[in-house]
């Protein structure tokens, strides 16, 4: 267990996703260390202690692959710091910086990027799963997200918490077995509809990996953890209850379980059922995450209706707001900032999805700056 770290000055993010009140919303965004990020310059000095190399992500991926960068634990910190620096005093949680398919890589599978996700082998039948490795050590396959958590922790120097994830099981399945992004999920859905039994065994040993990988990343030094279902909106309600749900569960339990075993304080959890706002009030109830991450097409005062106060909520502004300039944005946050804050129970702010190519950091900042302006308002 990595301890020694400097102790945390902004506990917004940890408070909310506790269900406290705090003075206004904690802010961050998914894929906030991304390709919107530019080679070179800061507009503010950075706070936190440099490093020796002051470029930012797309200038870093001009010289290295991306898994490349995953796997290079003082790259992976550097970037992981990179929009900390950029927006000091502005953010209040950093997500360390790697993806989502080192899973599939540690069951033996090769994943590249060109430029989206690509598996040259993906699994076909069910035969095929014998080909994925039988028992895999995360310490081993890995320890270099470990390791890139441990020097980033050392490196924020308490400015803001860590948040370590991974992929939940059923997104997984279904880019092992697309080999890669896919329209229609075809190959994936045949799988659970013609195979029930075969897939939900292998949503299982996914499962397994992804409790190991967790629990690996908070002794490593994660504060809080999230686990993305990026495709749980692609499957019907009864679906989603029958392949994806069982699969978070055993992840949520598994992990607390775990820690708690080892004397380590469980950190909060936090779901990202992507399109799966059909489920949010049994998912409060009953998946065992802390927060639950919201995309931008369901209400923020629905959505509390729906939660009550027995989870924290995280999201969920739309990510293409931030091309329409200052005005369209600033309109957005400030709605969605009312509709969060008018109830009791943990809110962070975010987008509803990650960040995309092109947006102005500047625009960025300016999420930033209203979130916080809009959000420590009483209402
Ligand atoms: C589905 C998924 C993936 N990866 C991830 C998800 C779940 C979240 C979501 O739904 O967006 C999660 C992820 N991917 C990345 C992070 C890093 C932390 C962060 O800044 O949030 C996280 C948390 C970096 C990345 N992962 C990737 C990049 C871009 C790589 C590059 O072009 O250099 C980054 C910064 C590549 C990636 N990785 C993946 C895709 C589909 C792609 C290509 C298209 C895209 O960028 O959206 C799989």
């Amino acid at each position: 267990m990595a301890s020694n770290f400097p102790p945390l000055k902004n506990d917004r993010l940890l408070k909310a996703a506790r269900g406290e009140e705090t003075d206004r919303a904690p802010v961050w965004i998914m894929r906030q260390a991304g390709r919107y990020l530019p080679g070179m310059g800061y507009s503010v000095k950075p706070r936190i202690q440099d490093l020796s190399r002051l470029s930012e992500f797309r200038k870093v991926r001009e010289d290295h692959e991306f898994f490349e960068i995953c796997r290079d634990p003082s790259l992976a910190t550097e970037i992981t710091v990179q929009p900390i620096r950029r927006y000091t005093g502005l953010i209040d949680a950093s997500i360390i910086f790697s993806d989502i398919l080192v899973i599939p890589q540690a069951l033996g599978m090769e994943v590249l990027m060109n430029p989206g996700p690509h598996f040259p082998d993906p699994l076909v039948t069910p035969e095929d799963v014998k080909k994925l490795k039988k028992d895999v050590d995360v310490n081993v396959e890995l320890k270099y997200m470990f390791d890139a958590i441990t020097k980033t922790r050392m490196e924020l120097n308490g400015e803001v918490p860590l948040i370590g994830f991974c992929g939940a099981p059923w997104t997984l399945f279904a880019y092992m077995i697309e080999g890669g992004g896919s329209k229609t999920f075809q190959k994936a859905k045949t799988w659970l509809f013609k195979y029930p039994e075969e897939s939900k065994a292998l949503l299982m040993r996914i499962a397994d990996v992804c409790v190991d990988f967790l629990v690996g990343q908070v002794k490593a030094g994660a504060q809080l953890l999230q686990v993305f279902d990026s495709w749980a909106g692609e499957l019907s309600p009864h679906d989603f209850q029958e392949f994806s749900f069982p699969s978070l569960r055993h992840i949520s339990d598994g992990v607390r379980k775990r820690l708690t075993e080892e004397n380590i304080t469980p950190v909060p959890m936090t779901l990202f059922a992507k399109g799966a706002n059909h489920a949010i009030s049994f998912l409060a109830e009953r998946s065992g995450y802390d927060t639950l991450g919201l995309d931008w097409c369901i209400d923020p005062a629905d959505a509390r209706r729906l939660v009550g106060t027995k989870v924290a909520l995280q999201g969920n502004m739309d990510p293409n707001v931030l091309y329409a300039g200052k005005p369209a944005i600033e309109k957005a946050v400030k709605r969605m900032c009312e509709g969060f804050r008018s109830a009791k129970g943990g809110w962070i702010a975010n987008l509803g999805h990650g960040i995309t190519p092109g947006v102005d950091p500047e625009d960025v900042r300016w999420f930033f700056e209203c979130v916080h302006k809009y959000s420590a308002q009483k209402l």
